[in-house]
């Protein structure tokens, strides 16, 4: 039984408390029994229900202890098929780069924008100025 392949696409179809699997490092496991019994509470379970948690359990910095429990879970594992959301490796590199990267380049676009400003403010008030002159 544990060796059953799963698509994601099946197991995002398992997101009820009685029948709720989650993908933790493409294993598929079954919490349906643990989701009354989680120490973190059964929201964040069922929250990540058909769906990929192992960025989720990995942030919470579960135990040994926790990792057993998800061992007895074990139904099957995923198989991958293109198109398929992949939030492990995909969302700390992206998030990493759109803080530093774009905030950074923010940054500089900003300073500059308000370097132009200031230049165009200073050639049309010298403009406006010279044109008082004249008259
Ligand atoms: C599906 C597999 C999961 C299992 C088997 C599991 C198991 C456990 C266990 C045994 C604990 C007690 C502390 C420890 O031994 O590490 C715990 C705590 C906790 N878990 Fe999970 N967990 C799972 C998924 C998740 C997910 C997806 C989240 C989402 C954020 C989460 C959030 C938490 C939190 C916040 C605590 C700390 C609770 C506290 O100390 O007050 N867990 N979990």
């Amino acid at each position: 039984m544990s060796n059953k392949e799963y698509t994601y696409s099946e197991v995002s179809e398992h997101t009820g408390k009685k029948d709720l699997l989650v993908v933790i490092h493409d294993k598929v496991y079954n919490c349906s029994s643990f989701v009354d019994e989680h120490p973190g509470g059964e929201e964040v379970l069922l929250d990540v229900g058909g769906q990929d948690a192992s960025e989720a359990f990995e942030d919470v910095g579960h135990s040994d202890e926790a990792r057993e429990i998800l061992d007895g879970m074990l139904v099957g594992t995923l198989k991958r098929q293109p198109g398929d959301p992949k939030p492990n490796p995909q969302t700390q590199p992206v998030v990493g780069a759109t803080n530093t990267g774009s905030g950074a380049g923010m940054g500089v676009g900003l300073y500059a924008l308000c370097l132009v400003g200031v230049a165009v403010a200073y050639v049309g008030y010298t403009y406006i100025n010279a044109n008082k002159d004249k008259a």
